[in-house]
């Protein structure tokens, strides 16, 4: 069995969410963990002086249980994808992807988090412009909303301190634009996940070859399909 693991992550509205769905849609046995889903309870995060809820920092977020998770997909992919809500209405594999198992990761801080960093084998960096970044923002609507000057009091600011910080410290990025359109952006990132699969070796097969030499020699060889 082989498994991949693909971070998609950057800004918020970078569209992380749109990329991770296109890519399970197109991946056979594809999984999505949203890092969205793991925040804290409203009343466990702090609110500063300015009456800012804290959302965009790592402790806002429920990451043990974000890690078991994705443990559970470790430990057996098969299984999680039964139980998995994002079930993929996937095209029909070939019998080569059929031990092939594939994993998105979608968040904005999934870079942010050591263990679970150390997890990603390819890791994607969606980012857009601060005035792209606020207009997209404003045509959301979370849950709470955002209150009045949460863009440039909270959002941005973090997402630079968070942004420095993992430009320290991972360094196997691949950052994408997220000014271009779904379609390209998709197409770009599809592109090498398909290549990175053809590279990863499958089954294991022994295969015993006895050459009838001269010298009758006999040898015996891996090869992987
Ligand atoms: N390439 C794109 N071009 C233009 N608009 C896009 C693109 N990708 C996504 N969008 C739009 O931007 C908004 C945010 O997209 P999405 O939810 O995928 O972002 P996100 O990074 O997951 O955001 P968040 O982390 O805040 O939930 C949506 O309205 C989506 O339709
Ligand atoms: N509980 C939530 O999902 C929630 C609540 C308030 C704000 N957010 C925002 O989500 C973005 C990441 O996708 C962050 O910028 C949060 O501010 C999420």
């Amino acid at each position: 069995m082989r498994q991949l693991i693909i971070g998609i992550g950057g800004v918020t509205n970078g569209g992380k969410s749109t990329l991770a769905m296109s890519l399970h849609a197109r991946i056979p046995n594809s999984c999505v963990i949203a890092q969205d889903t793991f925040f804290k309870d409203n009343s466990l995060v702090p609110v500063d002086s300015r009456g800012f809820t804290q959302y965009d920092v790592i402790d806002s977020l429920k990451m043990d249980e974000m890690m078991c998770e994705v443990r559970a997909w470790q430990k057996d992919p098969a299984a999680f994808q039964d139980s998995c809500r994002l079930r993929s209405q996937c095209p029909k594999m070939s019998e080569a992807a059929a031990d092939m198992y594939t994993l998105i990761i979608e968040g904005f801080l999934i870079y942010n988090y050591r263990p679970l960093n150390e997890l990603i084998d390819m890791k994607y960096f969606l980012h857009i412009p601060y005035e792209i970044c606020k207009e997209r923002r404003c045509l959301r609507t979370y849950n709470p909303p955002d209150p009045c000057g949460y863009f440039d009091g909270h959002v941005w600011p973090m997402y630079l301190k968070n942004r420095n910080e993992i430009e320290d410290t991972v360094s196997d990025l691949v950052y994408l634009d997220g000014t271009q359109s779904r379609e390209k952006i998709f197409a770009n990132v599809y592109k090498r996940i398909k290549m990175e699969m053809d590279k990863m070796p499958g089954k294991t097969y022994l295969c015993v070859l006895v050459l009838h030499l001269n010298c009758k020699k006999q040898s015996k060889m891996h090869v992987h399909v």
